[in-house]
């Protein structure tokens, strides 16, 4: 059977060892017609008009929240992200973050970039304003944690041993992040504790409902004086005009985060980088060589690895003939399923069925070709979503 020549768009620059991991017959490009699948870094999504072609979404990243995920779901279409891979680029960001507020290097250099005269004249300035930007050292003071996955687990790590206290707070932590963590990590009961505790508080939530302003005017009234507020989470985390407040009031030292807004210009006290966290050569090849593996992986066999709507789903192939289902998570589907096959005389070789909140998904290996009127039949059954055949 002759290859597949599938379609990839992509919407932002894709690390070009990423785009090498998608097999050699596919047409990828910035303006591809019907594509099959979407990779995908920061592009806001939700106002684009998602082509009916698109099977898969590969975001090289870890948010989503550019992606209307909800929407895609009831399309059947999963969306892939990069867990982990960018963890180490964004973690070393930080510890440059606490370093900038700890030793006021922002500000140091402003001064500095302001001196003029003779040099003698600017070591005069400099001898007489250095006072001002006086700081302190992180070990022995206590560095809060606010979501302990794959990046906040890791900036912990490192805080422990640059001789740091580490409080941290996750309520849904995972066993791996978990494992992670050194022993020496305080477990706190509530975001209110970790403020109430830590000279230094950096945000590792992803933007849902949930978090959204998850640091307001109250919660950094609970904070204390002088700490220094790090965001490279998303902007919508924390209420910048709360933030902006606190800082003139001299209740926080500073503010360094990953996302400018025009609340936060020209403030002495703000650091706010162009959404830096992940932008390097070795974080922006992870996650591409990642998510482009797992894209063709889903596209060619249907096997469903690190989907943020759908359960991880795989089976080794001994089968010329798959077909992948994405179907909600009700009673009766895998029975529905069956029971269409075996009308239409196909043996099932192998089949796995698993689910994830509302949704689940179907691969099942028959022993002999699948007809175009099966695959109606079983598109048709209420609750299937997606149905795609894949010959090998
Ligand atoms: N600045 C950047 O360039 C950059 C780069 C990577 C990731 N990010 C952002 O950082 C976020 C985290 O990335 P990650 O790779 O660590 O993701 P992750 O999924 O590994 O970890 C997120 C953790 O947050 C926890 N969490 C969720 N809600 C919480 C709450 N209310 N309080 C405390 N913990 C909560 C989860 O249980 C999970 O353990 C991403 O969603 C993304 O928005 C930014
Ligand atoms: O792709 C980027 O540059 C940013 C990615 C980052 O925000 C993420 O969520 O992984």
């Amino acid at each position: 059977m002759a290859e597949t020549a599938r379609k990839i768009l992509t919407l932002n620059a894709i690390s070009a060892r990423g785009l090498a991991r998608l097999p050699q017959h596919y047409v990828v490009g910035g303006d591809v017609a019907e594509p099959d699948g979407i990779l995908v870094r920061s592009a806001n999504m939700h106002d684009m008009d998602i082509p009916a072609s698109v099977r898969a979404i590969g975001r090289a990243g870890a948010g989503t929240n550019n992606i209307p995920v909800k929407k895609l779901s009831e399309r059947g279409v999963p969306v892939f992200n990069a867990p982990g891979a960018n963890a180490n680029a964004v973690k070393e960001l930080v510890i440059a973050g606490m370093l900038m507020g700890a030793r006021n290097l922002v500000p140091a250099l402003k001064f500095v970039e302001g001196l003029g005269g003779s040099d003698e004249e600017m070591h005069k300035a400099t001898e007489a304003g250095k006072k001002a930007f006086a700081g302190i050292e992180l070990p022995g003071r206590t560095l809060g944690v606010i979501g302990l996955g794959a990046i906040g687990s890791h900036i912990a790590e490192a805080a422990i041993r640059l001789g740091m206290q580490v409080v941290g707070y996750d309520p849904a932590i995972t066993v791996d992040a978990a494992w992670r963590l050194p022993s020496q990590v305080k477990r706190a009961e509530s975001v209110e504790d970790v403020l109430r505790m830590a000279d230094f508080v950096t945000l590792h939530v992803p933007l849902l409902d949930a978090t959204r302003n998850l640091i307001n005017a109250q919660r950094i009234g609970l904070m204390r004086p002088g700490a220094v507020l790090l965001n490279f989470a998303r902007e919508g985390v924390v209420d910048n005009a709360a933030v902006v407040e606190a800082l003139d009031a001299g209740k926080l030292h500073a503010y360094i985060c990953d996302f400018p807004a025009n609340a936060l210009k020209g403030h002495a006290r703000v650091v706010a980088l162009p959404h830096l966290g992940a932008s390097t050569e070795e974080a922006e090849e992870n996650c591409a060589v990642m998510v482009a593996g797992q894209l063709a992986d889903y596209l060619e066999h249907g096997n469903i690895l690190n989907s943020v709507n759908f359960p991880n789903v795989s089976m080794a192939r001994e089968s010329a003939f798959r077909l992948a289902i994405a179907n909600a998570n009700v009673p009766n589907m895998v029975g529905q399923i069956s029971a269409a096959l075996a009308a239409a005389g196909l043996n099932i070789h192998n089949m796995v069925n698993k689910s994830k909140g509302d949704m689940a998904y179907t691969l099942v290996d028959v022993d002999s070709a699948v007809s175009g009127d099966l695959i109606r039949t079983l598109a048709a059954i209420e609750g299937v979503l997606a149905v795609r055949y894949l010959p090998a």
